[in-house]
């Protein structure tokens, strides 16, 4: 019906109900290969709720889907101080130093430990905070104690949730980057536009990012791999492997290669899977990462000055950039 039919009460519940289903639709179609509506249906919603919003202003809410399109020019970025520090990660480029590094945890902690093995996705570290299930800050990882504020950029990613699925009040930690398709796109976009191209998937990322013009920012198709809770509510979680299956309970998108190793033999068989498989991925990787899975040992083993002692990331060498250029199709 009309919008001038509806009483304010009216519109308010009516813009409710959309939110909740167009949110449904965007989740199911960032998850399922099949999204349950065609798009003219979920356009046809969506106008709905726009005709509802512009109609009665009083009724628009911060998270409305309608709000996450960019649309704000920022004049700069705030910065943000990482309450709990975004540290770095040791990195080693031989088996050897994997060994090494397996032996001084086990001479550590006194005994063999399980890691969680996870691919090292070459993109930049960003961080989410969320009060009562709502997105109120995205910040990226800047020198690991000071960030900037980038979260109305943030909020033009579609895998980001707004709203999880819990009301609970924590901070994550994930990767923001650019699959390789829509890399290569964009590259071909540049040169269209006679601007300059972009060297690999991370610095086009990160230069979608640091957009002052959050539009710009949404039109870049920008992803992100969530893979730490690092402030927990009451999140009853044990493991990293857990964490991560925790994250995707709650609306993330997470990655879905990582695998629980008991010993290193586990760990060679992950890195030659992933090694073959590594032109093939959707997105650029730079190696694996090993973590120690038990988070009560993660504590224990702690962490030096910038680096856990309970983590070492274990670098490929660098991919020839032409096999990568030569797997894409150029799409026009
Ligand atoms: C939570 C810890 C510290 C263990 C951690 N830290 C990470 N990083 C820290 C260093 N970072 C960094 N960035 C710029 C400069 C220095 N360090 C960039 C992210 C991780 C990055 C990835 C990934 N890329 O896929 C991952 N699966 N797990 C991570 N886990």
């Amino acid at each position: 019906k009309p919008v001038t039919a509806y009483s304010e009460q009216e519109a308010s519940e009516a813009a409710i109900a959309l939110r909740q289903t167009l949110n449904q639709w965007s989740e199911d179609y960032y998850t399922k290969d099949n999204p349950e509506v065609e798009d003219h249906v979920y356009d046809a919603a969506y106008r709905d709720l726009q005709e509802l919003e512009t109609a009665f202003p009083s009724i628009v809410t911060p998270d409305s889907i309608t709000q996450r399109v960019g649309g704000a020019v920022l004049s700069g970025f705030t910065k943000v101080r990482h309450e709990i520090p975004m540290l770095s990660m040791g990195d080693v480029f031989s088996r050897d130093e994997l060994t090494e590094f397996d032996q001084r945890i086990q001479k550590n902690v006194g005994h063999p430990v399980a890691y969680n093995v996870e691919l090292k996705i070459d993109g930049l570290a960003i961080s989410l905070v969320y009060e009562n299930g709502k997105l109120v800050q995205g910040s990226t990882r800047g020198d690991g104690t000071i960030g900037e504020d980038i979260t109305q950029n943030l909020q033009t990613i579609s895998s980001i949730p707004q709203t999880l699925t819990k009301p609970v009040s924590i901070e994550v930690r994930g990767e923001c980057y650019m699959p390789k398709q829509a890399f290569a796109n964009l590259n071909h976009q540049q040169e269209e536009r006679g601007e300059a191209v972009f060297a690999n998937p991370r610095n086009a990322a990160a230069g979608s990012l640091r957009q002052l013009d959050t539009r710009v920012t949404k039109a870049r198709k920008l992803d992100t791999f969530i893979y730490t809770i690092s402030t927990f509510d009451d999140l009853q979680v044990k493991t990293q492997h857990e964490a991560i299956e925790t994250l995707e309970e709650l609306g993330f998108m997470t990655n879905p290669t990582q695998r629980v190793c008991h010993n290193l033999e586990e760990v060679w068989q992950y890195i030659d899977d992933y090694q073959a498989q590594r032109d093939d991925l959707p997105y650029g990787i730079d190696g694996i990462v090993l973590k120690v899975n038990d988070l009560k040992l993660q504590s224990q083993l702690g962490h030096t000055v910038k680096v856990p002692r309970w983590e070492i990331a274990y670098k490929f060498p660098p991919e020839e950039a032409q096999t990568v250029v030569r797997k894409i199709e150029w799409t026009v």
